[in-house]
């Protein structure tokens, strides 16, 4: 079910919300054995839908009353754990919801539980979990993309209507795409980041899962917004569901050339012609614009990311809430609990970030990563003076194999190319299906300027409508 559909009818009293909980954790007990896109269920889902009815007879108006919601679990949540898909945080139990959860809680939402992920939200296949690899719901022999691949499955199966994720370098949208759902990344601030376990601070946000445009906008209106904890958090209100009303006519979007010349599946690229042809009947201008640097986002990104997860993940050394193994001494307790705390990907990702922060070599990586940064950023501001909104294919391939890439960690990285851009830049960027390819979704990516995120709502909103929007139906499971 869709959520806007669920609030509907909860609202009109045809049905409760712990019958609506009840059904998605029946079709969780069902499906999840084949897919494993939950690591933990929320045991007191239940009684937290009881509650919300409780709140509705007192009279409280809820924007998500009912509804239930599928959490990545990389996002605290009060008295259920959450491990980043670790041994080192297999049993760690927060003490206080993330300001996204306590919003959703206050909206009426339920948490219906936690997902998987890629280990600390590294990763592109959703296989480098501490509980198993989560699988595509088109295709079981296929990985549902990462990091939040968990989420991204739950919804693409309906084992929850809405989901949250986090998206560092595309672990929103590539997920997205792979699994044939909506995939938001909004701009830097506009989601408050207190209680997302930190990965790489400066391209953290947390981001929404949806099979329609209105659902995700309905999330985003109450997930978004200034909050005094998070101090990069900006002083925007959100009014995503008011821009699914707005017009695209008179827009241009702009078609980023070197993101559509090489490596794209035929596929994909006949996703980004379906788009284009669709929207030119709705009104909207296209351009061909260039991003020069977008050679160097992947190399950048991946200094950027690996040198702030160095330095965030250093608290996990066993004192405090981590993974403790034995030793002689503090120094080999905190190495070994380091060391068997964390998967192959996490320790590879800790070393380079700490290699490329190493003095004599900082001026070289990191410092010159900065620069790349700097200079992606000022491309973007150059392609936004003759476009609105543009455009590139999410991912250049649709899902790949379970397996296919976990040997070959340059592979893995190569599938965020389109994506990792837009963090760096803090822009926000909208994952939308549209086509498949052999049956699997592909999709494409619009990018909007900084804080004209409900702009790219807009335009989704407008591309559904225009279509059939078959594209958005339930994945089959097989
Ligand atoms: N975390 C992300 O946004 C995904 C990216 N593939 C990474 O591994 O860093």
């Amino acid at each position: 079910m869709h959520a806007h559909e669920i609030v509907r009818r909860v609202r009109a009293g045809e049905m409760s919300p712990v019958e609506v909980t009840r059904r998605y954790l029946e079709r969780v007990t069902d499906l999840n054995p084949k897919l494993n896109a939950y690591i933990t269920i929320n045991p007191e889902a239940l009684s937290e839908a009881e509650a919300v009815a409780e709140r509705m007879r007192q009279g409280e108006a809820l924007p998500l009353a009912g509804v239930p919601v599928a959490v990545k679990d990389n996002i605290v949540t009060r008295g259920l754990r959450t491990t980043c898909a670790s041994k080192s945080l297999e049993r760690f139990v927060p003490p206080y919801d993330a300001t996204v959860i306590q919003r959703l809680r206050e909206a009426g939402a339920v948490i219906l539980g936690k997902t998987n992920l890629d280990e600390f939200a590294m990763g592109s296949s959703c296989e480098y979990s501490h509980f198993g690899a989560t699988r595509n719901p088109w295709d079981l022999e296929r990985v549902p993309g990462g990091s939040s691949g968990g989420s991204a499955a739950a919804v693409a199966a309906d084992l929850a209507p809405v989901a949250l994720g986090s998206d560092t370098g595309g672990s929103v949208r590539q997920p997205a795409a792979f699994t044939g759902v909506l995939g938001f990344k909004p701009t830097y601030g506009r989601v408050s980041r207190y209680g997302l376990v930190a990965f790489a601070s400066s391209l953290d946000q947390i981001g929404p899962f949806a099979r329609s445009t209105r659902d995700l906008a309905l999330l985003m209106d109450v997930i978004a917004g200034p909050d005094p904890r998070d101090a990069t958090s900006l002083e925007v209100p959100p009014r995503f569901v008011e821009a699914l009303e707005a017009r695209v006519e008179g827009l241009t979007i702009g078609m980023v050339k070197e993101a559509l010349e090489a490596g794209n599946t035929p596929g994909v690229l006949e996703a980004v012609e379906r788009f284009r042809t669709v929207m030119e009947g709705l009104g909207v201008r296209f351009v061909e614009v260039s991003l020069p640097s977008l050679e160097y986002a992947l190399a950048a990104y991946y200094l950027v990311a690996t040198s702030e997860a160095s330095s965030n993940l250093a608290r996990y050394d066993g004192t405090l809430f981590s993974y403790r193994s034995e030793g002689e001494d503090l120094v080999e307790v905190m190495m070994r609990s380091r060391a068997e705390g964390f998967g192959p990907e996490v320790r590879r990702r800790v070393l380079m970030g700490t290699f490329a922060l190493s003095s004599g070599y900082y001026d070289a990586y990191y410092g010159k990563a900065l620069k790349a940064r700097r200079r992606i950023y000022q491309d973007f501001e150059a392609a936004f003076a003759q476009a609105d909104v543009l455009l590139t294919p999410t991912s250049p391939t649709p899902a790949f194999k379970l397996g296919e890439k976990t040997q070959d960690p340059l592979a893995m990285y190569l599938s965020d190319t389109n994506t990792v851009a837009v963090n760096l830049a803090g822009l926000p960027g909208l994952s939308l299906p549209a086509g498949n390819e052999d049956g699997l979704p592909v999709a494409v990516q619009l990018i909007g300027r900084a804080l004209e995120d409900e702009r790219l709502f807009t335009l989704s909103m407008a591309f559904e409508r225009a279509t059939d929007a078959a594209y958005l139906q339930v994945a089959p499971v097989a």
